[in-house]
């Protein structure tokens, strides 16, 4: 299943600087993990913003909230989560 997932970080300005950087490589390690088995094919920066565009394929929403809820930055994200249906009129389908 196909879930395209936006997420906003938003980092509080007092977390210590070393704080902020260490919780940043721990997502990209997580991130990078989850794209190497596949269940995180597509990741996309929004221009301009703290933000990305992701499509997540999984087994079920559980798993995606589980994925999500793991997410070293997830207490600093807003997360808005829509499920993917194929479209009739692709041509790979
Ligand atoms: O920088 C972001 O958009 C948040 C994020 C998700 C995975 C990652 O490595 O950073």
């Amino acid at each position: 299943m196909k879930y395209l997932v936006h997420m906003e970080v938003d980092i509080p300005r007092d977390l210590p600087a070393e704080e902020r950087s260490a919780v940043i490589a721990r997502e990209k390690e997580y991130s990078q993990q989850l794209q190497r088995d596949g269940r995180w094919p597509e990741i996309w920066r929004v221009v301009g913003e703290y933000a990305n565009y992701s499509v997540f394929d999984v087994g079920s929403h559980d798993e995606l909230h589980e994925l999500l809820q793991g997410l070293p930055l997830f207490p600093y994200m807003t997360i808005d989560v829509t499920p993917l249906a194929a479209h009739p009129s692709d041509i790979k389908a």
